[in-house]
């Protein structure tokens, strides 16, 4: 068994893999105050119980450099090993050579080795989290750049903080195309218009690179998917995948 950890900007996400398969996911607050010792101390309660042999090893990548490297050493408490933290340098089979690397998100770079392993290229990743990000690799494995968005909460949260007729909304399934009260017209804004532009980007991306393989995931995807009229690949635990498939490659 091998724990994958994914730092994001809402939160940090655990996942346990045996093999290629997810077999545990949490999602955790990242709270910027814990340190090393502390992030051990949260993992080895969350793992307690759940039956789980001991961890052979530990992979994560992080777009929050304060919690890196807490993280990775709490991590490193369970497995008695370093960590794997994935960086620009880190041989992962995607050439990043068409990128300017020296700001890369490495949870795009990871989103696209999970689809490569997954379905072979071209592939382009929407990942709807705290952003949305687009990521795509050509049928070569190399990194071909893609998009950020603001994510799909986020919109909501900055026209309730600019707009004094509009207040905080939580997201839920839509019903029918069209709003008929200000809290569902502002929901159906926030998931048609990712919708909208996942559908429409992937079909431009088409007219450049030919038929591409399009994977949707991060946490808002499971209420975006089921609203795509295109079709597309929906992986919950994409970025584990790839991150699990990354330590195998790096693998001593
Ligand atoms: N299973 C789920 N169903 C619905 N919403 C979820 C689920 N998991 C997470 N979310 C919500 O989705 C949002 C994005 O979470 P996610 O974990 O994808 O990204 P994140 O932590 O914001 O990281 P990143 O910076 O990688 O985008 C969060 O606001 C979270 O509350
Ligand atoms: C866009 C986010 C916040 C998505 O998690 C992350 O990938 C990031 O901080 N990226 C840095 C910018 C870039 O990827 O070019
Ligand atoms: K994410």
């Amino acid at each position: 068994m091998i724990l994958a950890a994914d730092i994001g900007n809402t939160t940090v996400a655990l996942a346990a893999l045996e093999g290629r398969k997810v077999v545990f996911t949490r999602r955790l607050p990242g709270a910027p105050a814990l340190d090393g010792g502390a992030w051990g101390a949260v993992f080895e309660k969350q793992l307690a119980g759940t039956g789980l042999p001991a961890p052979e090893g530990a992979v994560l990548s992080s777009v929050v450099p304060a919690l890196t490297g807490p993280v990775g050493e709490g991590l490193e408490r369970l497995t008695g090993r370093p960590t794997l933290v994935v960086e620009k340098d880190t041989p992962t089979g995607l050439s990043l050579e068409q990128y300017d690397v020296s700001n890369l998100g490495m949870d795009r770079v990871v989103d696209c080795v999970a689809a490569l392993t997954l379905y072979g290229g071209p592939a382009a990743v929407f990942d709807l989290g705290t952003a949305t990000t687009l990521s795509v690799a050509d049928k070569d494995g190399r990194f071909l750049g893609g998009m950020i968005l603001a994510g799909v909460s986020l919109g909501l949260e900055a026209l309730a903080a600019r707009a004094a007729q509009l207040p905080p909304v939580t997201l839920a399934p839509p019903e029918g195309v069209l709003g008929t009260d200000t809290i569902s017209c502002m929901r159906h804004g926030a998931l048609y218009g990712a919708v909208g532009a996942i559908e429409s980007v992937s079909r431009r991306l088409e007219e450049e690179l030919g038929p591409i393989t399009v994977v949707l995931t991060g946490g808002h995807s499971s209420l975006v998917a089921p609203l795509l009229q295109i079709p597309v690949r929906w992986e919950p635990d994409l970025t584990f995948l790839g991150l699990g498939a990354i330590l195998e490659r790096n693998r001593i």
